[in-house]
């Protein structure tokens, strides 16, 4: 499903959470959106879900406005930090309701990640551990099997190795079953390898929109001597910098063959120190 967004604005009072934002996703990709806090994440993707209406421009899905809209709600799953569910429910009755509401819904996908996750189907919403809620979060979210799958930081409390499990899992049925999924997250360095596209937003704008393939060819890790390293990095963006003695060692924006012909040694940067440099970096950089 394309994602069609032109001149995107939501004001809160004087404040702009986005600020003519312009973007096209033609989907089936796993998309990262990024930035800072408040740069406008999840406000873009309340918007996409149709959970609220933008103060100016226009978005759509396939052609159609996502508010309010039945037919494109039950293609679009979205899972936030939080209360994605009713305290008083049970487990059992959540996954009931989902699978009512998404026509892709996987029942024994369901049940696989619930035992994966060690969460019992008579469980109520409101005995759960903030880590046990994030993980039915997950659950819910990869067993929608929505052609638009949003992830709004969705594992807060969880430990590290059920994280892990769930970037796995999440890649596996990827694989098998192409889908959109837009993941927003601060723990960038855990999951930056799943981004086949990423987005970066600051301060309500759009500041990055690239193939994370195209990111990396532009990018460069050297090392050398440190006046041939300073001669090389003069015109360049750098990332990252470390001087040890006489040899320095960098990450910046440059070519690979130009290095090598610099007489400098050359490898690829880590993908997670590119991006959280491009978050970090401040309006007007
Ligand atoms: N309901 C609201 N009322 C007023 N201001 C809001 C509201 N929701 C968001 N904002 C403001 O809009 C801006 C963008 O917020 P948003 O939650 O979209 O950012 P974010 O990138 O998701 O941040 P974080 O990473 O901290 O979750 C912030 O300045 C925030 O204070």
């Amino acid at each position: 499903m394309e994602i069609k967004v032109d001149q995107l604005s939501k004001n809160y009072g004087e404040n702009n959470a986005l600020d003519q934002v312009s973007l096209t996703l033609e989907g089936n990709k796993i998309y990262g959106l990024l930035g800072r806090n408040g740069a406008g994440k999840t406000t873009f993707m309340d918007i996409l879900s149709g959970q609220i209406l933008a103060s100016a421009g226009s978005i759509s899905i396939d052609g159609e406005n996502p508010f309010d809209n039945q037919r494109l709600t039950e293609s679009i799953c979205l899972i936030k930090e939080a209360n994605n569910f009713s305290p008083e429910l049970k487990i059992k009755q959540v996954l009931k309701i989902y699978s009512y509401f998404y026509p892709n819904w996987n029942q024994e996908m369901a049940e696989e990640l619930l035992e994966i996750f060690n969460l019992k189907q008579s469980a109520k919403i409101k005995t759960l551990s903030k880590g046990m809620e994030s993980a039915l979060g997950i659950t819910a979210g990869l067993a929608s099997r929505a052609p638009i799958t949003v992830f709004d930081e969705p594992y807060i409390g969880m430990d590290a190795p059920s994280r892990k499990k769930f970037y796995e899992i999440l890649l596996e049925d990827y694989q098998e079953n192409p889908r959109t999924i837009i993941f927003s997250t601060h723990l960038i360095d855990e999951v930056s390898l799943m981004f086949e596209e990423v987005i970066i937003l600051r301060e309500g704008s759009v500041i990055l929109q690239e193939s994370a393939e195209d990111l990396r060819a532009k990018t460069i890790a050297i090392s050398g001597p440190k006046d041939q390293v300073d001669a090389f990095l003069a015109d360049k963006e750098i990332i990252q910098r470390n001087d040890l003695a006489g040899s320095s060692m960098a990450y910046a924006f440059g070519s690979r063959k130009e290095a090598l012909d610099a007489g400098l040694e050359v490898e690829g940067v880590p993908v997670q120190e590119l991006m959280i440099h491009l978050t970090e970096k401040k309006k007007g950089a």
